[in-house]
């Protein structure tokens, strides 16, 4: 089908296909063709599944006569098992999902016209960045929600000044990637409410193997913000949780409570340049199926999500769901950074979607994102200034740490750090399976050990420990709103 949808035809005149609301970058003539030419054969052949139609359009190398006259012969059962295989195999899910942007219709002089449906989602392709703006494309599309204008106008002012004040406190963290230390491409700073938990955050959380040096006690307007989105996100989940999951229940492992936020990442992007590469947010203190808030103020930049592509070879770790990184005896460092790019080709293979976040918009990443997509912010090739922030961007991820996985809680790995929890991505066996490993091989000037233990969580996402550990009369974290 690649090579069908690769190869240049002669384009059909469809004057319908060029798709103006969807945004999608680099659409090619050749796929609309194609589109064209499945819309013809699924109004033929109305009851014959829609990847059935695509792949015997395939082997008639395009043509809809010969496609339509072998279906009408021959019927369904002529797909060979190659053909077969291929149709099941969702590989053709560039093509496939493209057309479900559109509907056929027929005109008074019976001619096939194509449509644009507004209730089907867009299509991510192959290599390409779908942009959306709509709150129900990116809600239909990604495990995201959005809301614009969020807090009333002067609330939003009031709250981005106080941060882009407080941003000169911020700082790059610095991490290890492969055998260079480097610093984030952005600057940030960890928020919670209370004394205590600064000490507890500088001192006992570990994020990304270090402990946070970048700790500030919550502002008054980034608290009273925080119930309004604790109000918001509430909302949201339910909604989620009855329009979309199967069944209308709640995830397995995904928190049943009402989602309290108690930490807030703030981060600061100054210029176009500054960005986070992909990534999927640290699951050791929120837990399995998170939901985070995420509210954007000052200039409109572009969140990229992409899904985690599964694939065995490409996976870092080894049959036990040990890490690659942390063997002891692999050449690690080269073995990963070829692994990364594999990943990355593949990924970009896959396409993604970038979703605008204008200022004073509220994204909710929902709790099927981080086990299954990756985000980054990417560097912009050019931004609009926005009045108040100049050329900044200003972004608050409101978390809910879990008391149940507290640090005195979390194992500790054999070289004395925290593990940190990870869910297995890529392997089919392992693929969803949560992990406790050493994280101290991505620390400045450590080299980590193999420490490696299944993690095992109730169906409300709590760990079920073998024993407790470091139970100390420490206070979990308190809720913004509860410390006012
Ligand atoms: O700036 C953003 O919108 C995303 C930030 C982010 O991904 C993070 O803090 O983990
Ligand atoms: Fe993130």
């Amino acid at each position: 089908m690649d090579a069908f949808i690769s190869r240049k035809r002669p384009r059909l005149s469809t004057p319908e296909t060029s798709r103006p609301n969807n945004g999608e970058t680099g659409a090619s003539d050749t796929e609309d063709s194609t589109d064209l030419k499945l819309a013809m054969l699924i109004s033929l052949f109305p009851r014959t599944k829609q990847e059935e139609l695509l792949d015997i359009l395939v082997s008639c190398d395009g043509s809809v006569e010969a496609a339509s006259s072998l279906l009408s012969s021959q019927g369904s059962a002529v797909l060979s098992p190659a053909t077969k295989k291929r149709a099941t195999s969702g590989s053709s899910l560039g093509v496939q999902t493209s057309l479900l942007s559109h509907v056929v219709t027929t005109t008074k002089n019976g001619v096939l016209k194509q449509e644009n449906e507004i209730k089907k989602p867009p299509a991510i392709k192959k290599g390409k960045t779908l942009h959306l703006y709509a709150p129900e494309d990116i809600a239909a599309s990604t495990p995201c929600t959005i809301i614009h204008n969020f807090l009333p106008a002067e609330e939003a002012n009031a709250l981005l000044v106080e941060l882009l004040e407080e941003s000169q406190h911020f700082s790059r963290y610095e991490f290890q990637l492969f055998n260079r230390t480097v610093q984030s491409p952005h600057t940030a700073c960890v928020y919670v409410s209370t004394l205590e938990e600064y000490r507890q955050q500088t001192s006992e959380y570990t994020y990304g193997g270090t402990y946070r040096s970048n700790v500030r006690q919550a502002t008054t307007e980034l608290r009273s913000v925080s119930r309004k989105v604790q109000q918001t996100v509430n909302a949201e989940i339910q909604k989620r949780i009855c329009e979309v999951y199967p069944g209308g229940k709640k995830l397995k492992y995904q928190s049943p409570k009402e989602w309290r936020p108690n930490a807030a990442f703030v981060n600061c992007y100054d210029g176009p340049a500054e960005s986070v590469g992909f990534h999927s947010d640290e699951l050791t203190y929120l837990g399995p199926h998170p939901v985070i808030g995420s509210l954007s103020l000052g200039v409109e930049r572009e969140f990229r999500v992409r899904r985690v592509v599964a694939q065995d070879e490409d996976d870092k770790t080894d049959k036990d769901g040990k890490s690659i990184l942390e063997q002891k005896d692999s050449p690690s460092k080269s073995r990963s950074r070829e692994h990364h790019n594999a990943s990355a080709a593949r990924a970009d293979a896959q396409g993604q979607i970038s979703i605008h976040l204008p200022h004073n918009s509220l994204l909710v990443m929902h709790a099927e994102m981080q086990e299954e997509w990756k985000h980054a912010i990417t560097p912009a090739p050019t931004i609009s200034p926005h009045p108040v922030a100049g050329n900044r961007r200003i972004n608050i991820t409101y978390r809910w740490y879990r008391d149940t996985l507290h640090p005195r809680y979390t194992p500790r790995c054999r070289c004395g750090m925290h593990a940190i929890l990870r869910c297995a991505q890529r392997k089919a066996e392992s693929r969803g399976r949560y992990m406790w490993t050493c994280y101290a091989s991505f620390t400045p000037g450590k080299q980590g050990c193999s420490f490696f233990q299944w993690a095992e969580f109730d169906d409300d996402g709590d760990p079920v420990w073998d024993q407790r550990r470091n139970d100390d009369e420490a206070p979990t974290l308190a809720n913004f709103s509860a410390s006012q």
